[in-house]
């Protein structure tokens, strides 16, 4: 696109919603999530060329956030952004100045990757921008990944990807941390549906990490490492029923459950109706039911819904993996 063009034109990213750990992969595993209904489930940024750079916030959830905007993530991503530009070479006066507006759609301490969503559809969106206004992206996916884990770690107090990835890549993805591949894309049931239920009320993620022990018990460390290892297998040879019997958490569950009332309650009443998995999003307090036919999956969405919500901000979504996971369009 033109310098002129870009200047009358608005990028808009899109970034989903996220299960953090899956259960069964603690800060490893991550799935994004797209509701069957075609409601949106994430964050989107508007990013267009400026006089000056400036933040605005809307959405549903804008007023939950600090209203300076240097404490907004999308801030951080920016000023780092651009600092990134300028070590590439870039001088300052060749890097317009930009107006984002962030479209808060996404609980924020929820467990759906809140942070996750601003922060991929912020710098995947500047990405893409400058990749229109250079003529090429200035990161690869997975330098992007780098810096996305690096800010998420700013807010949770230590790097994890398992919201990020997922956000940004799309599907269940599983972390290699290894520097030229953050993360790996695995395959997944298609049949599979994620009933995500928010409950309305906050838990803050940097507090849940906080909760937990800081060493694990050797049975529990080699029921993790089974697990993880099974599953993985499992889904490559489509084993439906084996990947689902290693979706058990051993490390987070048993002290971040007391975080979550009904819980105790909504597993037992999910497992009776034929849910296959059942766990915590991320660090609560929205909890997941997988099943492998939406029958099973309404009945469990409707008790959620009536049962495990606290209050007017819950909400419940029958929802399927996205797979296409950050987007950008334009206006
Ligand atoms: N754009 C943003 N989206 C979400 N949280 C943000 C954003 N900018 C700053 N924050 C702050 O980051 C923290 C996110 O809390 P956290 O418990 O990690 O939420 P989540 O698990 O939903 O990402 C909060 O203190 C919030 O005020
Ligand atoms: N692996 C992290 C995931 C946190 O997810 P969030 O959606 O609660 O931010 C953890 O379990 O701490």
């Amino acid at each position: 696109m033109s310098d002129v063009n870009m200047k009358n034109s608005i990028l808009r990213a899109y970034a989903p919603a996220s299960i953090g750990n899956v259960s069964l992969g603690f800060d490893l595993l991550g799935a994004a999530l797209k509701p069957i209904d075609g409601s949106l489930l994430g964050d989107e940024v508007d990013i267009e060329i400026a006089e000056q750079f400036s933040l605005v916030v809307k959405g549903r959830f804008a007023d939950k956030l600090p209203p300076d905007a240097d404490s907004n993530i999308v801030t951080r991503c920016y000023q780092h952004f651009i600092a990134e530009l300028e070590k590439q070479g870039h001088p300052k006066n060749a890097i317009p100045a930009l107006k984002m507006t962030l479209h808060k759609h996404l609980p924020i301490g929820s467990g759906l990757g809140s942070s996750a969503s601003s922060i991929v559809a912020a710098l995947f969106g500047l990405n893409q921008f400058f990749a229109e206004y250079f003529g090429k992206a200035p990161f690869t996916d997975n330098e992007l990944l780098l810096v996305m884990g690096e800010l998420e770690g700013q807010i949770s107090g230590s790097v994890h990807y398992d919201n990020v990835a997922p956000c940004f890549l799309g599907g269940l993805t599983l972390m290699a941390e290894h520097k030229e591949q953050i993360a790996l894309q695995l395959p997944m049931f298609e049949n599979w549906y994620w009933v995500s239920c928010y409950s309305g009320i906050n838990v803050s993620t940097a507090a849940a990490r906080d909760i937990l022990p800081k060493q694990v018990a050797m049975p529990n460390t080699i029921q993790f490492g089974r697990q993880l290892a099974v599953f993985v297998d499992a889904l490559y040879r489509k084993d439906e029923k084996l990947a689902a019997a290693m979706m058990l958490d051993v490390i987070a569950e048993p002290y971040r459950k007391s975080l979550l009332p009904k819980f105790d309650e909504s597993r037992t009443f999910s497992e009776q109706h034929g849910a296959l998995a059942f766990g915590i999003s991320g660090s609560g307090p929205t909890v997941f039911a997988v099943c492998d036919n939406l029958e099973n999956a309404k009945i469990i969405n409707q008790w959620l819904t009536d049962n495990y919500i606290q209050n007017d901000t819950g909400f419940s979504h029958i929802c399927q993996l996205d797979t296409s996971g950050a987007s950008v369009s334009h206006s």
